[in-house]
């Protein structure tokens, strides 16, 4: 039992990193050594991805590649520009922090242990199963933590078609749970979504990049109420609103454990 924790956990941290990647919220070793990771993704910033003994060099998921439109990099070099040092003399950064982003996600997990060796193996995290750059979910997320806020850059693949030239409520459903519940995690550590609440206000055209905006409403105890809202990337049009509560959990219970 002991071993399949450790086990579990080990996997946990290796390939769920972007909910526990609180710059610095302290939530014990876990945390320190997720963190650990994430510093070690900081490689354009000087850090080598050697930092990190138990997993090998991931793809992030998140940075600009062939499929990104024009806007969709305008988006990410508008915030990238913000995470850069502000001055020479300084080692102050920008209010705003580009998560990196993985395709796997709890490979020990009780569904994963007791239903099939194949579904441990192949498990991958929902937007990010689909390796054909900008067939699906193609996204980036800043982090705002002086702000307790969001913002994600998405651009939709042909894949997520729902209505004829636009995309599915699903799809925008499921980037406004990875959202929200980011958030939720960088701020509160290990989250499950309890409730999401959409209002779909308008359509999104397929292949458009739009810009998801989260923000942290309050945290009540175990309970971490999240807004969120989708948006063209000049914030004229509204698309989508959301409402979301994630609760607190331990460890074991995303394992099943
Ligand atoms: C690596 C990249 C990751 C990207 C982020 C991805 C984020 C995606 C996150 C997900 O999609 S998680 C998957 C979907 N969610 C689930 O499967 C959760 C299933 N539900 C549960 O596991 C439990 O119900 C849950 C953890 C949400 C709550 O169980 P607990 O036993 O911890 O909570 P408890 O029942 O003690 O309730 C705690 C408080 O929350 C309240 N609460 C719980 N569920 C609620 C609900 N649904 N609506 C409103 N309030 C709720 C509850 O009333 C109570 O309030 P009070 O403290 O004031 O009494």
């Amino acid at each position: 039992m002991i071993r399949s924790c450790f086990q579990a956990v080990r996997t946990f941290i290796s390939h769920f990193p972007v909910t526990l990647c609180p710059d610095a919220v302290s939530h014990g070793a876990l945390i320190k050594s997720t963190r650990l990771q994430c510093s070690g993704h900081r490689s354009a910033r000087g850090l080598s991805m050697s930092l990190w003994p138990l997993s090998a060099n991931p793809r992030d998921f998140s940075l600009p590649n062939a499929s990104w439109s024009a806007e969709m990099q305008q988006v990410y070099d508008h915030y990238n520009a913000l995470c850069e040092v502000k001055t020479k003399d300084s080692e102050e950064k920008g209010p705003w922090y580009k998560l990196p982003s993985y395709n796997r996600s709890l490979k020990h997990a009780a569904g994963g242990v007791y239903l099939s060796k194949i579904i441990q193996s192949k498990s991958r995290l929902f937007t990010r199963s689909n390796k054909e750059y900008g067939a699906a979910f193609e996204y980036v997320i800043f982090m705002n933590k002086q702000e307790k806020k969001c913002v994600c850059a998405f651009q939709s693949g042909h894949l997520l078609e729902g209505p004829p030239g636009h995309v599915h409520g699903g799809a925008i459903a499921t980037m406004m749970d990875t959202v929200t519940g980011t958030l939720a995690g960088y701020l509160a550590g290990p989250v499950m979504t309890a409730n999401l609440n959409i209002n779909y206000r308008s359509p999104v055209p397929l292949g458009s990049v739009v810009l998801l905006h989260s923000a942290l409403d309050r945290i009540e105890g175990k309970k971490i109420f999240v807004n969120g809202r989708v948006t063209s990337t000049d914030e004229s049009k509204l698309h989508t609103e959301a409402t979301a509560l994630f609760i607190s959990v331990n460890v074991g219970h995303v394992f099943g454990i």
